[in-house]
């Protein structure tokens, strides 16, 4: 079956948490409309950008991209931006059932609001391995008054100017800024408008609710429960987990989760559905939700006071979660046994001339002016440095606990050549920042593979020592995986999509700020280019309108 859809995107005011902002929106959404598809089924979403003076780009998230690497939506790697006025058009196959999501891969455009999930159900016939009477989904994001472009601009200036805390952390688009906060626009905010009513998720007394849990935070992890209730979880980004019971969810930006949840308490009353951020010493307020036990009022407030949530510099807690997610016991892909290649990517917060950067390996990634797919494809060699990264650090004299003794890097567009079909590790070694006794939490995402999660460790990781603990019977196959402060998180992944893929921070800021690489695998054989990616940089002239 082919799905088809039509967006419109355009920039308009929006008080998705009271407060009024110049949003993204798709046909007139922010979160954009959820794709619905069957697995199998082709999508085509042909994209008109109305943003007047800004260009855009649109990344499937989660879906592999299988034999239309053009088709990823990532700008500078796979495509040129789409000009104002412009209408792209994107075609692909998605593949396997589970819960995805799209958003702008443009510069630090997702975080204006374009974004949306993407649910695709099992085939006709075919059984989950879990049951369910209905099936909701739930975006989360958080949310900043300030527009992107001013963050960016803060971000690449001397000095440093940091995005900051968000403002609000919004339940699939519903947010509440408290108007009346001192230094507060009396008249960009304004509480009673119906747009910030809270989000409200009505349930049955009874009946057991697949939620599917997405995030696309600009910067937050977040933890994520519903009052009172017990939350299974079952699926994480697109694969079956062996079923494992939590009161809170742990989720980071880029990951997608499925819980079930059994409307089973007291049905004379509302729950509160609460997030809340973690791992970073923030005051931006929880995002608030109302659980609704029908026939209650939808917005009749919860008798209760809202769930404090876990405390934000708990890191053991996020750990425990991260290592119990196991690939359902009925659906394992066994992961090969031996890798053929090792990368070891260290990361750090840096100075590159003074700017702040974040470095993988001390090296901060740059974006090429003409994409690596096409450049690769057509032989413009000469059009980004040839010096491949590096696969390692300097093991011996880092010392990751502590505030670098040179904190400056390197700047490079330079991107890592992946013999097809091999096996590859990578082994994401986090470090302390710039700030002394601060470690950071990133999410990183893999695009067009997903990965083996063979282990977590704390401090450094040792080659000799912790590959004799990965878990290579039963891991979890994911695309986005956080690796935690002071920590490291192995993957393994085949190299066997022809293709060129960004891997990097899903932290939007710190994407920006350099915290990414790419990986090219099999470009001999990627088929014939669609020319409508192309028409920046040098590939002007292979366009044809
Ligand atoms: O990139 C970042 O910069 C700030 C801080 O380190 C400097 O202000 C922060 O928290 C980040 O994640």
């Amino acid at each position: 079956r082919v799905r088809h859809h039509k967006w419109e995107v355009k920039y308009e005011y929006k008080s998705p948490d009271c407060f009024k902002k110049l949003s993204i929106s798709i046909n007139g959404k922010t979160p954009g409309p959820t794709i619905v598809a069957q697995q199998g089924d082709t999508i085509i979403v042909e994209v008109k950008n109305s943003l007047m003076t800004e260009n855009l780009a649109i990344h499937w998230h989660g879906i592999r991209q299988i034999g239309t690497p053009w088709a990823d939506g990532t700008e500078g790697i796979t495509q040129c931006p789409v000009v104002p006025g412009d209408t792209f058009v994107y075609k692909f196959v998605v593949d396997r059932p589970g819960t995805y999501l799209y958003h702008a891969h443009y510069g630090m455009q997702r975080q204006a609001g374009l974004q949306g999930m993407i649910k695709v159900l099992v085939p006709n016939g075919i059984v989950e391995p879990f049951s369910y009477d209905h099936d909701r989904n739930i975006l989360l994001t958080d949310w900043y008054h300030k527009s992107t472009y001013e963050q960016a601009a803060g971000l690449a200036s001397l000095p440093f100017v940091w995005v900051g805390e968000p403002q609000s952390i919004l339940i699939h688009g519903k947010g509440r800024f408290n108007c009346s906060a001192p230094s507060t626009d009396a008249t960009l905010c304004n509480a009673t408008l119906p747009q910030c009513t809270p989000f409200t998720l009505t349930v049955v007394p009874g009946n057991t609710y697949r939620l599917r849990i997405g995030s696309l935070t600009a910067l937050a992890a977040l933890s994520f429960e519903i009052e009172g209730h017990n939350m299974t979880v079952v699926e994480a980004d697109g694969h079956y987990v062996e079923p494992f019971v939590v009161q809170n969810l742990f989720i980071y930006s880029g990951e997608t989760y499925s819980v079930l949840i059994k409307a089973d308490q007291d049905p004379t009353r509302n729950y509160w559905a609460s997030t809340k951020v973690v791992s970073r010493n923030s005051a931006t307020p929880n995002g608030l939700g109302i659980f609704n036990y029908y026939p209650n009022h939808p917005r009749r407030r919860p008798p209760t006071i809202p769930p404090v949530g876990p405390r934000w510099d708990e890191v053991a807690p996020r750990v425990a979660q991260s290592v119990a997610i196991k690939s359902h016991k009925n659906f394992i892909h066994t992961p090969p046994q031996t890798s053929d290649r090792v990368i070891v990517m260290l990361n750090t917060q840096n100075r590159v001339n003074g700017f702040m950067r974040w470095s993988v390996n001390n090296v901060s990634f740059n974006m090429p002016h003409t994409p690596y797919l096409i450049a690769l494809k057509h032989n413009l060699l000469h059009t980004f440095e040839q010096t491949p990264p590096p696969d390692n650090y300097d093991h011996e004299n880092y010392d990751i606990f502590n505030v670098a003794k040179n904190v400056n890097a390197t700047t490079s567009n330079s991107i890592y050549r992946l013999k097809f079909n091999t096996t590859v590790d990578i082994i994401l070694q986090n470090a302390n920042t710039l700030n002394p006794n601060n470690s950071e939490t990133h999410p990183w995402h893999l695009h067009g593979h997903d990965f083996w999660v063979l282990g977590y460790g704390n401090g450094k990781f040792n080659q000799s020592i912790d590959p004799k603990n990965y878990n290579l019977v039963n891991p979890i196959m994911k695309n986005t995986i956080p690796v935690h402060p002071y920590g490291w998180t192995a993957l393994r992944f085949r190299a066997d999509n022809p293709g060129v893929w960004a891997f990097h921070c899903h932290i939007e800021s710190h994407f920006f700020m350099g915290m990414g690489v790419v990986f090219e695998e099999g470009i001999e054989k990627v088929g014939k280019l669609p020319t409508s990616i192309m028409g920046c940089g040098e590939s002007k002239r292979f366009h044809r309108p």
